[in-house]
């Protein structure tokens, strides 16, 4: 049974235009004109409990506003959602209390003036957690997120990271079962990246709360999720696998040889050459080729080592949102 079930749904914004200059600034206090934006346009999947879910798509693809509906921010155009059998529109507290959206680029709202330990004290009352839920999950949390340092600092003098971490601790204080990250890992240093990856992915294993993760990077993407659903002007254009979606994408792999040879090799016989230097060299080779070309390399030279790499996730995601997927993963047509 799917933790949430997205049908044909649709979100259009109304937006007022003006053109410019005094006068019809004026004029627009009488007579407004509209434009409207589709912003989702018949979009349906479903989730399944305990997943960790990629939600990815270039600029202004829909994958904000698609979280703003799933949590209940915005009341749909069309069609339906139905999350943990309610529809988030109606912001019941029961389903509040399930779910929680944390926004990398603002993880805390409400008043920076308190601690963060007054904070999540006020989250308590919010939430009607119990003292001993409440002492408990604090202590998990604070070890989780490394909080210990900042529970006694007021939150607006906190740095971005240590935000973040807070802004977790206050979502996850009342152990929601489902999860809307909105890239978690935005303007983050290299460590805080790797803690906050490291984090999701513990807290799912740990919790089995259900996961929906938007990120620009592809990193985070490809170390944590393994279903993507990619967005494009509002409409699904690909839900599966990862795996298959770079696989597709790009049916090469990068074989990196180093040999013995006191001469090199003629390396145009095993692959398209893309760097050479002396006894080394990277070669293009498509996918279903590499397990032959490997055999006859290991026949004829004397290989000193070798490696198979993927072409990076990112090049390839970069191309499907500058050209759009291949006709043969378009949805329907798989
Ligand atoms: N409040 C709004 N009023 C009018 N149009 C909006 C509003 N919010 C978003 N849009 C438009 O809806 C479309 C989808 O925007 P959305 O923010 O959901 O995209 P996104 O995939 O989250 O983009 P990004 O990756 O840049 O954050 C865009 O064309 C955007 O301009």
């Amino acid at each position: 049974m799917p933790i949430i079930t997205v049908d044909t749904l649709c979100m259009t914004y109304k937006t007022p235009v003006r053109t410019e200059g005094l006068k019809a600034a004026f004029g627009s206090l009488f007579r407004r004109t509209y434009r409207e934006i589709q912003a989702i346009q018949q979009l349906s999947f479903t989730l399944e409990e305990g997943a960790i879910v990629g939600f990815i798509g270039p600029n202004g693809a829909g994958k904000t506003t698609t979280l703003k509906l799933l949590t209940g921010i915005l009341h749909p155009t069309g069609g339906t959602i139905e999350i943990l059998g309610r529809q988030p529109w109606r912001r019941e507290p029961a389903f509040l209390k399930q779910i929680a959206l944390i926004r990398g680029s603002q993880p805390i709202g409400g008043p920076t003036e308190l601690t963060v330990l007054d904070s999540l004290r006020f989250q308590q009352l919010l939430y009607e957690v119990s003292e001993a839920d409440f002492l408990k999950n604090l202590a998990e949390l604070t070890e989780m997120l490394d909080l210990e340092p900042l529970l006694q600092r007021q939150i607006r003098t906190l740095s971005l990271g240590e935000r973040l971490r807070c802004g977790l601790a206050l979502s996850l204080l009342y152990r929601p079962r489902l999860l809307f990250l909105d890239e978690p890992t935005l303007g983050l240093d290299v460590t805080a990246v790797n803690m906050m990856r490291g984090f999701i992915a513990r807290y799912n294993q740990q919790t089995g709360a259900t996961i929906l993760l938007t990120s620009h990077y592809m990193i985070d993407v490809e170390a944590l999720c393994k279903r993507v659903l990619l967005i494009d002007h509002g409409k699904l254009a690909y839900d599966g696998s990862l795996e298959a979606l770079s696989a597709a994408l790009s049916p090469y792999k990068l074989l990196k040889v180093t040999t013995h040879e006191a001469s090199d090799p003629l390396w145009n016989n095993y692959g398209d050459v893309v760097e050479t230097e002396a006894k080394r060299a990277s070669l293009r080779i498509r996918r279903e080729q590499v397990p032959a070309i490997i055999a006859r390399l290991l026949t004829d030279v004397s290989v000193a080592d070798l490696t198979i790499e993927d072409p990076p996730l990112e090049h390839v995601i970069d191309q499907v949102y500058r050209e759009g997927l291949p006709l043969q993963l378009q949805r329907g047509k798989r």
